[in-house]
């Protein structure tokens, strides 16, 4: 599938949809904190299995009690298009279920 760069605004209105999650440069990111390291890494496998699903891998960074995502698409010269915002909902649609954040 082709993917087209979004505008600043296509960006600005999907961002307003997904409250922790900002651009960085030309990155989508957010960082999850959550109880545990165990949590944490949970979260990690969990997201790595969306992402092959997906077919769509964002730099994924586990800390101590954190996991961070930072995402662009390749395939579009490095910049922020749907498939980008495609995972950080399926983020955001099970990341509530590894606990607070
Ligand atoms: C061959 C495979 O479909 C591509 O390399 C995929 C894999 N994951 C990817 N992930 C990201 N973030 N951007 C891509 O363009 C991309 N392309």
């Amino acid at each position: 599938m082709a993917v087209e760069p979004l505008s600043a605004k296509e960006i600005e209105d999907r961002l307003a949809e997904l409250p922790g999650w900002s651009l960085d440069g030309d990155r989508l990111t957010r960082t999850y904190r959550l109880p545990s390291h165990f949590a944490a890494t949970a979260l990690v496998v969990h997201v790595a299995r969306i992402q092959d699903e997906l077919d769509h891998h964002s730099d994924l960074t586990l800390g101590y009690h954190t996991v961070s995502l930072s995402v662009h698409t390749h395939s579009a010269g490095g910049t922020v298009t749907e498939k980008d915002f495609e995972l950080a909902r399926r983020v955001e649609d099970i990341a509530p279920g590894h606990g607070p954040h």
